[in-house]
């Protein structure tokens, strides 16, 4: 047994110390980004923040609505084949989209099935486990760059230096990031297992850029400040559930509760996510993921425009033209206390 003294940093840590900056607007912020993905060699332009595969937010409605925003979806691989075919048959040419899988034969056959019929129309896949830490990920990453050289690889989860650069040799583009942070994640519960989130992502991404690779951040982002951290820590991509479910573009019905209008949102390795697809929990393992209601948020749009705005308004407090230049311009300062909560949360 051993203990790792350094202090590991969560979003709440932390907040972003202000610089001098010849910024006038937050108009004048680009919050868009530009990547030629190592492996696959292909060109992204957009606003590198993405919708969770989860069955609530990884949804073709949902992707619909963020491509406006040029934001990516990270479909949820619960899809059947011709739904999939025919949603990236038809889809427009600046539109960022991931194929979900997880490593599974069953996973691996039916994304050869859909890659046959929808070949050019898919780009981009995110391959998605809940342990990146073990062989059979990692082997299946080196399989898939070896089958599929143009195409580009997100791969994850993991919140260490060593397993990011693994797993950048060994065939990823982008590297997903985060064990146990998620809003409906109970494995440290569960586990004991888990990286505070900015930590994971300012050691994932410094590890990943030495070898030009790109980080995403997956899981913990709360409010917009915490998206400008993670980003301002060295995350080239960010992923969000929670912050993204409860919107009409979401999976799953509305429901009233005592005249309050509800949506549900689970996580993917819950008790009622593993009923729906796998026909229940098997009996060795637990879930790791809960189930909530929480209050319905109407047009995903909304939401958007707030979380955009206080990315863009986060720059401008530092001086970043452009979101690339966040990190650069990023002093963390650890805090004791960050909101004024006097008046509730919210
Ligand atoms: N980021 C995070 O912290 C987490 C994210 N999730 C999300 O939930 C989804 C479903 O997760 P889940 O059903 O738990 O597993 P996965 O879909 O990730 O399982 C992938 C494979 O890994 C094996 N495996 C070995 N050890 C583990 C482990 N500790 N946890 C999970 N799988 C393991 C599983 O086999 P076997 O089942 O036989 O053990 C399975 O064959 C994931 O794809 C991810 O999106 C889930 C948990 C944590
Ligand atoms: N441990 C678990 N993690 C899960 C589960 N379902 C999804 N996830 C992860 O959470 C993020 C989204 O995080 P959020 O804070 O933005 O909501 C998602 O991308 C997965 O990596 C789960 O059941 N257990
Ligand atoms: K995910």
């Amino acid at each position: 047994m051993r203990i790792e003294q350094d202090l590991k940093l969560d979003f709440k840590d932390v907040l972003i110390r202000p610089k001098r900056s010849t910024l006038s607007s937050r108009s004048e912020v680009d919050i868009s980004r530009e990547y030629t993905f190592l492996h696959s060699g292909r060109k992204y332009r957009g606003v590198p923040i993405v919708a969770a595969n989860m069955d609530v937010t990884g949804t073709f409605e949902m992707a619909t609505a963020l491509d406006k925003q040029m934001l990516a979806t990270a479909l949820h691989k619960h899809y059947d084949d011709d739904a999939l075919v025919a949603h990236f048959s038809a889809l427009p040419d600046n539109a960022t989209r991931f194929y979900s899988m997880g490593i599974g034969a069953a996973d691996m056959a039916k994304f050869r099935r859909v890659m046959e019929r929808a070949g050019p129309a898919i780009k981009s896949v995110c391959i998605d486990v809940a342990n990146g830490y073990t062989k059979a990920f990692v082997d299946f990453i080196h399989s898939l760059r070896e089958a599929y050289p143009a195409l580009t690889i997100m791969a994850g989860n993991v919140v260490t230096g060593e397993m990011t650069e693994e797993l950048v040799l060994g065939g990823a583009d982008i590297v997903k990031v985060g064990i146990g942070p998620g809003s409906v994640c109970t494995t440290r519960k569960m586990t004991g297992v888990g990286y505070p989130q900015l930590s994971a992502i300012i050691e994932c991404a410094d590890a990943a850029h030495g070898l030009g690779g790109l980080i995403c951040a997956d899981g913990g982002c709360t409010t917009p400040g915490d998206v400008a951290k993670a980003f301002g820590g060295g995350a080239d991509f960010v992923m969000l559930g929670g912050m993204l479910a409860g919107h009409d573009e979401c999976g799953g019905q509305l429901e009233e509760v005592d005249g309050v209008r509800k949506m549900r949102f689970y996580g993917m390795s819950s008790r009622i996510a593993m009923q729906k697809y796998a026909g229940g929990v098997a009996e060795y393992r637990a879930s790791e993921g809960k189930e909530v209601l929480i209050d319905y948020r109407g047009p995903v749009e909304n939401t958007l425009q707030d979380l955009l705005g206080g990315v863009r308004s986060a720059c401008t407090y530092v001086g970043a033209r452009k979101l690339k230049e966040l990190s650069k311009r990023t002093t963390f300062i650890r805090v004791s206390q960050q909101l004024n909560e006097v008046f509730g949360k919210s």
